[in-house]
């Protein structure tokens, strides 16, 4: 479980994260949305600690993750992220990409970490892949070895910062169809995006965030349906002239 309790974050004299309050259960889907420059990127970030909060605490099962010490590393690989940019190894091939962390973490032994990226690499259909550079992928391969190597380390949260923004959109969905699954396997999972209708369909609870605060919370389907905040009305309503147009 998630405990994120009156978290404030500021760079320099800007407020960006205004008193974040927020419980994620263990299984649980978050799709977090908000126009730009809501926090929402700030708000996982800390949640693994790539940003340090400036105020307030954040639990993950129970471990104060400020106050950690020397469990920080231990509860960081515990907390997988991926990005927009995928931030895979242009120099390693897939499957050493995939190996590598839970090699050098001592987690794993090479040859466990090879077969685990087999494994990992058949669920997402890339097997064919396994040998190639990164260089030589498409954007939604490249996205789809990024949660691989994610989960190599065997997670117990992941979390998505807008992990389909960069990519052509007919690539859109294999990403989303992999996450899709994933939330299946009951992952926990925290997931910004701007893909409304996932964040509708699979998101267990869709929060809702502006200008650093979170506005609203409720279920995707009565969120987007019945948005209770003027502010929330007034994202989707925008959010849904753009789709129509
Ligand atoms: N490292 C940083 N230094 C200074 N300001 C930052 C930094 N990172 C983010 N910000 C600012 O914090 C605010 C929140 O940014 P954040 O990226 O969390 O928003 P977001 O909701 O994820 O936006 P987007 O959807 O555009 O990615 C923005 O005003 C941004 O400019």
């Amino acid at each position: 479980m998630i405990k994120i309790e009156n978290l404030n974050k500021y760079f320099g004299d800007k407020h960006v994260l205004k008193d974040i309050n927020l419980e994620i259960e263990d299984g649980e889907v978050i799709g977090l949305i908000g126009p730009s420059g809501s926090g929402k990127s700030t708000l996982i970030r800390c949640i693994n600690y790539l940003e340090e909060p400036t105020s307030g605490n954040i639990y993950i099962n129970d471990k104060n993750i400020a106050k950690a010490g020397k469990e920080i590393d231990r509860i960081r690989q515990q907390i997988g992220m991926v990005f927009q940019h995928f931030h895979l190894f242009p120099h390693k091939t897939v499957l050493e990409n995939i190996t590598l962390a839970p090699v050098l973490t001592g987690k794993l032994t090479i040859k466990e970490a090879e077969e685990k990226a087999i494994e990992l690499l058949k669920t997402m259909n890339l097997l064919d892949k396994k040998d190639v550079y990164p260089d030589s992928l498409s954007g939604g391969q490249k996205q789809r070895i990024a949660i691989a190597r994610s989960l190599a380390m065997d997670p117990e949260v992941m979390l998505f910062d807008e992990v389909t923004s960069a990519l052509d959109p007919e690539m859109v969905g294999e990403v989303l169809n992999v996450m899709k699954d994933l939330a299946k396997t009951g992952m926990t999972m925290v997931v910004v995006t701007h893909e409304m209708a996932f964040a509708r369909q699979v998101a267990h609870r869709v929060v809702f965030m502006a200008d650093g605060e979170i506005v609203e919370e409720n279920k995707g389907i009565d969120l987007f349906e019945n948005p209770q905040n003027p502010r929330t009305k007034e994202f989707l309503s925008k959010v849904l002239e753009y789709l129509l147009v």
